[in-house]
């Protein structure tokens, strides 16, 4: 078995903006030659709403129930489908009366009316991905499968909806024959709970990863092409572990498990969320990792909130517009181009030249540096850290990211941005297990396998060399200008090249045009030199020049 820690918050935030097809975009029209001033207004006018079709916006349609108190059911689906950048529109199967208690009515739509809802949106409406939520009858199951074979839609998701979290019925056993027999098998993905999982089954019972795997296959017999069985209510278990598979291989999702009563709707935003992530394209691997990152994220953000005076609360699926870094302007913690100038500090080169940790990180950043990592191999661990937090305060005013190498205690006890690592450190995953879903992640990598282990293991960025042959470290293989190459193409992540680069050869290294390569790590070249801040001064510009002629 794969086992796939998630991405960290931020890979995961880049996916909830809209994509480049969800933003509208509207086109100067060319007019043509000869066109008078009015008329060319009104083609301009034609233009925008013709281009604005041009342009459509990635589409979920959730066909559930609604939850009166918001936290799950359709208010869920918008909630999520709209922080993830995707117009969401919905077909309500069911009314529920439903609050922090529990549920405490249902008034089930008819299912001729369910049918003209379906009409009426796949009629009119170009939807890429249809997600089911609670579907309180055969009678709409049966529905619905007529509508989908009617109007065919990209993707479909069906979340079979049985029980809530707060352990009351949704949908009766009548309708599990129709599941299995009609829908499962028009789905892409199918994502049962252990207790659905269980129903779906026949009553199994499920206490293991191993019998999840297990239902996992048995639910794929049934005819769709993934099955997400979710661990969330899988007692004892110190991690939230779903079990994704494809019917070859199984792949385990693992998380943080966020201690809180805020649960309610869980399940229903991860569905909506593998469909916004569908619909802006993403294969369903990626669809679901950030999937479960947004829950993981969205839970931990809302941990302490208090809606209600029952067990289970809803949470924030709109955590994002909270954070600083959104007021600032940023949804991101981390951001790829930030590497584009990364300096790496060096404890023997700032004693040669008779500088202070503190006032290297300075120079840099007086001269352009845009991103730090402190990499002070040889220094006492009381004394690195107190340099480190005087570095926070100073890469803080400018705003530009601190990271520290290997040391991830240092970089919580000075609570810098996130942690460098090599192959030999700290595996990736255990340090985001220690750092959270918000701090940046980067792994030195010379090959492809590990490119891939580094996503896998929940990395921001690779650094990848030496490019060149270098004096700062001993025994590093010269990876040159094919091997960067060939880890770039097979990277998923964005690169930063490291080795041997300096004012003479950066701008060959961005001049191969790789379009993840985002920038240059430099270590000798600025910090074993008289002017530190000049030094970056100057290799900024060649970067600039280079980034320029290629735009
Ligand atoms: N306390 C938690 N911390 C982190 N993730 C959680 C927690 N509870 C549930 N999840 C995640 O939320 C998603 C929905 O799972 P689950 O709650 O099992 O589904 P449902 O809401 O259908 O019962 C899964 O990815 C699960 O791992
Ligand atoms: C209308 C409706 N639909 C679905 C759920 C499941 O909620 P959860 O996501 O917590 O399992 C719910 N409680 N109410
Ligand atoms: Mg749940």
């Amino acid at each position: 078995m794969t086992s796939v820690p998630l991405p960290p918050l931020s890979a995961a935030l880049a996916q909830y903006r809209p994509s480049a097809a969800a933003t509208l975009r509207f086109r100067t029209p060319s007019s043509a030659p000869g066109v008078s001033a009015s008329s060319s207004t009104r083609a301009r006018r034609f233009s925008v709403i013709a281009s604005a079709r041009e342009m459509p916006w990635p589409h979920v349609l959730t066909v559930a129930g609604s939850d009166s108190s918001a936290g799950a059911g359709i208010q869920a689906d918008i909630k999520a489908c709209a922080a993830l950048g995707a117009y969401c529109s919905s077909v309500i199967t069911a009314v529920t009366a439903q609050n922090t208690v529990g549920v405490q009515g249902i008034h089930a739509v008819p299912e001729k009316f369910v049918g003209e809802q379906l009409r009426s949106v796949l009629s009119d409406m170009s939807v890429d991905v249809v997600k089911t939520g609670m579907l309180p009858s055969a009678g709409v199951v049966k529905v619905l499968c007529e509508s989908l074979r009617k109007f065919p839609v990209k993707a479909l998701v069906v979340d079979p909806v049985m029980v809530s979290t707060s352990g009351d019925t949704l949908s009766g056993p009548s309708t599990l024959a129709t599941y299995r027999d009609e829908l499962f098998s028009m789905a892409d993905i199918v994502t049962p709970n252990v207790k659905e999982a269980s129903k779906l089954l026949g009553d199994v019972s499920l206490h293991t990863i191993s019998d999840m795997c297990n239902a996992a296959e048995s639910i794929y017999k049934l005819g769709p092409k993934y099955v997400l069985v979710k661990g969330g209510d899988m007692p004892d278990s110190s991690d939230a572990i779903d079990v994704l598979f494809d019917g070859k291989e199984f792949t385990e999702l693992r998380g943080l498990r966020i201690k809180t009563r805020n649960t309610h709707g869980t399940g229903c935003t991860l569905a909506s969320c593998i469909a916004a992530e569908l619909a802006k394209g993403a294969t369903m691997l990626h669809a679901v990792q950030a999937a479960k990152k947004f829950v993981e994220s969205a839970l931990y953000h809302s941990k302490d909130l208090v809606i209600g005076n029952g067990p289970q609360g809803p949470f924030d699926h709109h955590f994002e517009l909270k954070s600083p870094s959104y007021k600032m302007g940023s949804l991101q913690k981390f951001n790829p181009d930030d590497l584009f100038l990364y300096a790496v500090t060096d404890s023997g080169m700032n004693k040669k030249w008779g500088r202070s940790i503190k006032d290297a990180v300075k120079a840099a950043i007086e001269g352009g540096a845009t991103i730090v990592q402190l990499r002070e191999k040889d220094a006492e661990t009381r004394e690195f850290l107190e340099a480190a937090k005087a570095c926070v305060e100073i890469c803080k005013s400018s705003g530009v990211p601190l990271l520290i190498n290997d040391r991830v205690d240092v970089a919580l006890a000075c609570d810098a941005d996130g942690v460098h690592v090599g192959q030999s450190d700290m595996p990736a995953w255990e340090v985001r297990r220690l750092l959270g879903p918000g701090k940046i992640i980067g792994v030195s990598c010379k090959t492809p396998a590990q490119a891939e282990q580094a996503w896998k293991d929940g990395a921001d960025y690779i650094g990848c060399g030496g490019v060149f042959p270098t004096t700062t470290k001993a025994n590093n293989p010269t990876l040159g200008f094919e091997g960067l190459r060939t880890v770039c193409l097979a990277s998923k992540l964005p690169v930063v090249a490291i080795g041997g680069i300096n004012a003479g050869n950066a701008g060959s290294v961005m001049e191969l045009g790789l379009p993840n390569l985002k920038g240059v790590a430099v270590v000798s070249a600025l910090f074993d030199r008289e002017r530190v801040a000049a030094e970056t001064r100057n290799l900024r510009s060649i970067l600039m020049k280079n980034a320029y002629s290629r735009s």
